[in-house]
Order: structure tokens, then C-alpha cells, then sequence
């Protein structure tokens, strides 16, 4: 009879970490968040700076659970909105295990990818240069941009990557999860995202706004669910309100005889049912609430410290 060995006993080890997605605006950070988890976690827009609160991505992968930390892009900060969402970029990669950094393919070591990249020789953690959008430039732009960015900062690995695609995600979602730390998982394994399922339902509101509003006013605007009830007939009654700072913007969302807001609520019950598999009864609210940007309540709920300098 042979006996069985300490190491059969033992539970497979697992690994479990946290990596922050560092990167100027629109350099694709939450498209690689959607394609990392392989599912719709954060919204993603051709606009800059829709990614306000950190929303996580969770993605199970060889026996080691990666939890992504989606930060909002970094840009030189003047509102006060702007400096929360800096801060909260910067916190991320200071807490995190590992971080990745962002490149755009085309805009290349830019003036943005340049402060970023001093900034960041503050953070002890490693560093995982992710040059994304690799299919709109040549190869030989590409290979010049990996050596010279590594030659301003010394990276652990390098990936070139489309995101939009998924082109080179799967190799970078190996790696990543051999390198974050032995430990247990912190997160159920079903779980994909632990930003609060009304708050994704008020983020996927915001999106629609993007999407039928093409102008500087979406940037004045922030969604919130006011209430969630769930219906005897398994329908979900949700309540939100999108918040505008004067009674002009109002007007231009909610547009000729409420056709805007109409639309907007359509797409996104339409979208949100799809997420939850439930029924959605959506009822959107529009309301001045001026200096909204001034209240601490609305980073609250966005999941912002307020910035009190
Ligand atoms: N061609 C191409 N476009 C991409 C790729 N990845 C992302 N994009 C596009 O780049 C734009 C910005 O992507 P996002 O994921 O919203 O960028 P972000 O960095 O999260 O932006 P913020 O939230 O504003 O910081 C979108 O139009 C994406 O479709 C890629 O691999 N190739």
C-alpha cells in the first residue's frame, strides 16, 4: 500500500491579484477590460473619459483569479470631477500587484504616454507595457515603439495587442495570471465584475446618452438608480435619474416631445434586460441639478472620493 503524500491532500494552489489598467484616454483600456472577461463589464465609447468610478473586471484563468481595475484615463486635471478621477487612477496603480500600461499603436510615446510614463517611476510594482490598437500601424512602427519605450523604462514583459479584435489578449491573459501572487481567490468564481449591478444599469444609461448626444453635453451629465424592485412576475422596476447642470441641457435630452429620452430608454432597458435575463421596466427621470460637479453626493455614488482641494 503506498500512502499518500502531503502534497495530495493539498487543495490545488491558487493565485489571485490585482491589475491596474494604466493608459492615456481612449487608449482602449476598457475595451481591453471587455475582452479580457469576455463580456460586457465596463462601457466603452469613441469619447474620451467616459470611464469615471473603478469598475472591476473579474477573469478566472488557470486556476488563478485576475482582478482588473479599470482606471479613467490620466490627463492633466482642472475641474474638480477631473482631479477625483486622477487620483483614483493613481491610487489603483499604487494598490495593485501588477500593472499594465497602455500604449496607443498610432499615437506612439506621445506628450500624454511620456507623463504617464514618469509618473509611473514612483510605482514599485512591475510594469507590463500592452501596446494596443496594432492593427492601424505598420509592423516595423510597431517593433521602433516596443524598444523605445523600453528603453525609457525597464518592463517586465511586452505585449502588442489588438483589443477591439482580441488579437494577442489570450497570450497576455496567460501571463498575467502566472504572474499575480499565490493566494485564494477574493471574488466567487461566477463573478465577472463586482461594480453593483445598479450601477452598471446607470453606466449603460450614460452610454446611451453618449451615443444619441454628440455633443460637450454628456460630459455635464451623470446617471444614477434611484430604485430596484424586483416584480412578483420577475420583472425588475428600475428608476434612474439623469442629472444635467442647467434647464437648457434638459430640454436638448429629453428632445421634441420626449423622443430622445425615449430612445435613450429604449436602448438601455433593452440592453440592461439582456444583462440581468430579466424583464426590465425602465422609468428615466431628467433634473437640474446645477453644480452637480460641486456635490459631494454625486461622487458618492459614482464611487468617487470628493477632492476637497
Ligand atoms: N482599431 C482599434 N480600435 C480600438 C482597439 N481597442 C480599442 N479601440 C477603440 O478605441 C476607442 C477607445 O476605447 P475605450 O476602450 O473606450 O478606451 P479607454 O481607454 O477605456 O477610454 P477612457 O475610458 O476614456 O479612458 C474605442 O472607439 C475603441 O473601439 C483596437 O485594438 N483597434
Amino acid at each position: 500500500m503506498t500512502e499518500a503524500s502531503p502534497d495530495d491532500a493539498a487543495p490545488p494552489a491558487t493565485r489571485c491579484g490585482f491589475v491596474a489598467l494604466i493608459g492615456a484616454p481612449n487608449v482602449g483600456k476598457s475595451t481591453l477590460v471587455n475582452a479580457l472577461v469576455g463580456s460586457k463589464v465596463t462601457i466603452v465609447s469613441r469619447k474620451v473619459q467616459t470611464t469615471r468610478a473603478l469598475i472591476r473586471g473579474i477573469v478566472v484563468e488557470n486556476n488563478a483569479q485576475i482582478i482588473l481595475v479599470d482606471t479613467p484615463g490620466i490627463f492633466a486635471p482642472k475641474r474638480r470631477l477631473d482631479r477625483a478621477m486622477v487620483s483614483i487612477a493613481w491610487s489603483g496603480a499604487h494598490d495593485a500587484d501588477l500593472v499594465c500600461v497602455l500604449l496607443d499603436a498610432r499615437e506612439g510615446l506621445d506628450a500624454e504616454a511620456d507623463a504617464i510614463l514618469t509618473k509611473l517611476a514612483d510605482v514599485a510594482h512591475p510594469k507590463i507595457l500592452v501596446i494596443n490598437k496594432i492593427d492601424l500601424v505598420a509592423r516595423e512602427k510597431l517593433l521602433a515603439l516596443a524598444k523605445a519605450a523600453n528603453d525609457r523604462m525597464a518592463f517586465a514583459q511586452t505585449f502588442m495587442i489588438a483589443a477591439l479584435s482580441g488579437d494577442g489578449v489570450d497570450d497576455l491573459r496567460t501571463t498575467l495570471a502566472s504572474m499575480v501572487p499565490p493566494g485564494p481567490f477574493h471574488y466567487p468564481e461566477d463573478q465577472m465584475s463586482d461594480a453593483p449591478i445598479r450601477h452598471l444599469a446607470a453606466e449603460i444609461t450614460r452610454e446611451k446618452i453618449f451615443q444619441k448626444l454628440h455633443q460637450e453635453l454628456p460630459y455635464r451629465s451623470t446617471v444614477e438608480t434611484e430604485s430596484w424592485t424586483e416584480r412578483n412576475d420577475k420583472s425588475v422596476r428600475i428608476e434612474q435619474t439623469i442629472y444635467v447642470e442647467r434647464e437648457s441641457q434638459r430640454k436638448i435630452v429629453l428632445g421634441k416631445a420626449g423622443a430622445t429620452i425615449k430612445s435613450i430608454g429604449a436602448d438601455a432597458r433593452k440592453e440592461i434586460a439582456e444583462i440581468i435575463e430579466q424583464p426590465v421596466h425602465l422609468f428615466l427621470f431628467v433634473k437640474v441639478r446645477e453644480n452637480w460637479g460641486e456635490d459631494p453626493d454625486r461622487y458618492r455614488e459614482m464611487g468617487l472620493e470628493f477632492p476637497t482641494e
